[in-house]
């Protein structure tokens, strides 16, 4: 690696053009400590959303919107945006955020509950992208059902799979760490999946389902 490249990964999450509405939503979720993706990693989402062209989209973890909005510039006007949280609170954010930014209410389904709960309740195969953003500790039993969710050529985001620079050090071996770290390698050796790791933001996993 040349002594710049880190100067190049601060360029490059900067390039991001964030939109003010989302840079609100953004700063709400912060506030109510439900840490939002960065601009880059939301366009990042965005770029994927458009480039399957995604109508159905699952998201774990809904936040105060930030990573929904982005999805839903990404997604046909028509698409529809399926995002499951546990607190009431951060999803009347989010709700407002989406109402604000002008979204009709059909374009979101907002589901409340533990996403283990509600996961197996969705249909197989019938959603385009799957974005995983909940409890750390759960992203393996996440994604057993995201890839149960996505259709053939869809795409399972998973965010923070560097996890705050720890994932990569190999010193660092408390559980969430190693849980994260060992996903990714067992989701790169899956034959019926390309997997990308996206140094953006705090890292995106992305697994295209063959
Ligand atoms: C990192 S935040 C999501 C941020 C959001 N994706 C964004 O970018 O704006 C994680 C969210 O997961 C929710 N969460 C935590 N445990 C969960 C669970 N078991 N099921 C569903 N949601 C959960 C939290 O309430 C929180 O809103």
């Amino acid at each position: 690696m040349t002594s710049f490249k880190p100067a190049s990964w601060a360029y490059a999450e900067d390039f991001a053009y964030e939109p003010a509405h989302i840079e609100a939503a953004r700063q709400q979720g912060e506030h109510l400590g439900a840490t939002p993706v960065s601009p880059a990693a939301g366009a990042a989402l965005r770029m994927l959303a458009a480039t399957t062209g995604a109508r159905t989209v699952v998201e774990v973890g809904t936040g105060a919107g930030c990573s929904g909005l982005w999805l839903l510039e990404g997604m046909p006007s028509d698409g529809v945006l399926t995002t499951i949280d546990v607190s009431l609170e951060h999803q009347r954010a989010a709700r407002a955020v989406y109402q604000r930014a002008g979204h009709a209410p059909q374009r979101t389904r907002i589901i409340s509950g533990s996403a283990l709960t509600v996961l197996p309740r969705l249909a197989d195969r019938a959603y385009d992208l799957v974005l995983v953003d909940g409890e750390k500790d759960e992203y393996p039993a996440y994604v057993e059902q995201a890839l149960r969710l996505v259709r053939p050529g869809g795409v399972v985001v998973l965010d923070n799979m560097l996890w705050h620079d720890r994932v990569a050090d190999p010193a660092v071996r408390d559980e969430t760490t190693m849980t994260l770290r060992a996903l990714a390698k067992t989701l790169r050796e899956d034959d019926d999946l390309m997997t990308t790791l996206l140094p953006v933001g705090d890292g995106l996993l992305v697994c295209v389902r063959r």
